[in-house]
């Protein structure tokens, strides 16, 4: 038995004893007793209520600075001048506030719109915190009989979204808390609320209720860096307002979406973040467009190899970059366990649009097969060796993308059915707020993005990049080296026997395709 039990500490008690049958009744009171202990009562309420009434009033005042000061004006001058005095400052008061309001509608929502209305907020949450999450069976029972649910210790108030720091309960999980976001979602009048892990504490969590949709006024096309991070690319905006930033390095993508959902911008927005790079040299990317070039034939300039004419050629260049992870993977071992771009061993992106046309649309089984071996290979181990995969789909059902946990990075943008949440980002995550299904027609580019190992759902939306944004990326950071044609068909893919026998296809050494590569 533990020297101090905590469990009384943490969690709200809503009721002591409350199953517990009364094991002996009381003698009724007289009348007079009994009208005695109700005033009495009553008395007390009204003390604990006005006291708690000017607290807030007070506290309001403080908050709203402008119209505190309002308020101190008035009641000093009603004070030293007369009531009359003030009722007339009062007047003119208000009057200036609505001239201030119709003329400067901007400033007066900064200083007392929105003010007003984070403190209305925060009242709300105080005030219905306890009876919600009863009533939303978020509460727990303990051996004395007393019934707890988790504490609201703090509300941190923002301009578009709050963030309440819970403290569980015993008996109470964050994933229970997951199950009934909608609820507390209604109950707050809010657009959506998310269940985040608490970042120090054990035992807690943060609820981030949005009150606004930062996103729907779309975000801006990202700059071009002078230098590329490929642990940071910069690809739009979060619904916090910070900066979107994608991990690529030791990372494969996945892109879902609906049609229309702004898949192909997703990746437009990843080029203009690696042109310099490719311009450089230090990464290289493929391109796979099953559409026939619709898309990549925009900007083919931006990579190494293209493949989007026949689906022989697709496939060889998926299985061209599995080779080059088997040879690159051969090359590192003992030397290092992660691949460091540079211009002599770049970093190869594989960018697939449509990856379904490959794993499952395919007329050819043959050729399907060696598409899904292909990929295999290359999500299982090309990440260390510095090769990663960036897939679209529209349908992220198994039997369309066997393989799609291994993409450790899933971004599910709008899509048709809530079932597709989970294919795509896995069980609890649309409980944890990803409702992509819920995103309108009118929101492209804007999606939910989970990354292995974290729980966390972030919303993001990508910046719209125009093909004239395109045209001139191409145009001013053209990759310098382009993959020689005879290095796919003669070298590298040719193995279809191995494939056949399932096993690893021959790999020629990297230093001999690059030699080919620049001739
Ligand atoms: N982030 C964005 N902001 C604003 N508009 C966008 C954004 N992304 C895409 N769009 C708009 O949505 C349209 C469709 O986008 P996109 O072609 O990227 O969708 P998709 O999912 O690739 O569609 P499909 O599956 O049919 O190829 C674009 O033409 C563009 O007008």
């Amino acid at each position: 038995m533990p020297i101090f039990d905590a469990s009384p500490l943490r969690g709200t008690t809503v009721n002591r004893r409350a199953n517990v049958r009364p094991t002996y009744i009381e003698p009724p009171l007289t009348l007079g007793a009994r009208l005695r202990r109700s005033t009495l009562s009553a008395l007390l309420r009204l003390v604990v209520i006005t006291a708690w009434l000017a607290a807030m009033l007070v506290w309001f005042l403080a908050y709203v600075p402008v119209v505190g000061a309002a308020v101190a004006l008035v009641v000093t001058l009603g004070n030293v001048e007369g009531r009359m005095a003030g009722f007339a400052v009062g007047a003119v008061l208000v009057a200036a506030g609505v001239a201030w309001r119709w003329t400067g509608p901007d400033s007066f929502d900064r200083y007392v719109e929105d003010r007003t209305d984070r403190f209305a907020r925060r009242i709300r949450y105080r005030w219905t915190w306890t009876d919600l999450l009863a009533a939303c069976g978020l509460a727990s029972c303990d051996a004395h009989h007393t019934i707890r649910v988790p504490r609201l210790w703090w509300v941190q108030l923002g301009r578009y979204a709050d963030v309440l720091h819970v403290q569980l309960c015993p008996g109470v999980t964050a994933e229970q808390l997951a199950e009934k976001t909608d609820a507390l979602r209604s109950e707050f009048h809010a657009l959506e609320v998310r269940v985040l892990p608490h970042p120090t504490r054990r035992g807690w969590c943060l609820l981030r209720v949005i009150a606004a949709d930062t996103l729907l006024d779309g975000v801006s096309p990202p700059r071009t860096p002078a230098d590329v991070d490929l642990n940071a690319l910069e690809l739009g905006r979060r619904d916090d307002g910070a900066p979107w930033l994608l991990r690529l390095l030791g990372r494969h993508v996945l892109v879902a979406g609906a049609t229309g959902a702004g898949k192909s911008n997703v990746v437009a927005a990843l080029f203009t973040q690696l042109a310099p790079a490719i311009a450089a040299g230090s990464v290289r990317v493929i391109g796979i467009d099953p559409k026939g070039g619709m898309e990549f034939g925009l900007y083919p300039d931006l990579f190494w190899h293209l493949a989007c004419e026949t689906d022989v050629e697709m496939v060889e260049a998926l299985e061209l970059a599995a080779d080059l992870v088997q040879a690159r993977a051969v090359a590192l071992r003992g030397v290092a366990r992660l691949h460091t771009p540079t211009v002599e061993e770049p970093f190869y992106l594989v960018v697939v649009d449509e990856i379904a046309s490959l794993t499952a649309y395919l007329g050819d089984r043959h050729l399907r097969d060696r598409a899904k071996l292909a990929l295999g290979r290359l999500l299982t181990k090309g990440r260390a060796p510095g090769v990663s995969v960036v897939g679209c789909v529209q349908d992220p059902r198994k039997d369309v993308l066997e393989l799609r946990n291994l993409f450790t990075t899933r971004i599910a943008l709008r899509l048709s059915e809530k079932t597709e949440v989970a294919m795509v980002l896995g069980d609890g995550a649309r409980d944890r707020g990803a409702t992509a299904d819920r995103i309108p027609v009118t929101a492209p580019g804007v999606g939910y993005l989970i990354e292995d190992g974290s729980p966390t759902v972030v919303k993001v939306r990508a910046g719209y990049v125009d093909d004239d944004q395109l045209d001139w990326l191409a145009a001013t950071y053209p990759t310098p080296t382009r993959l020689h044609p005879d290095v796919i068909n003669a070298e590298l893919v040719h193995d279809d026997e191995a494939d056949e026998q399932g096993r690893e296809p021959e790999v020629v050494p990297v230093q001999r395709q690059r030699s080919k590569a620049r001739r």
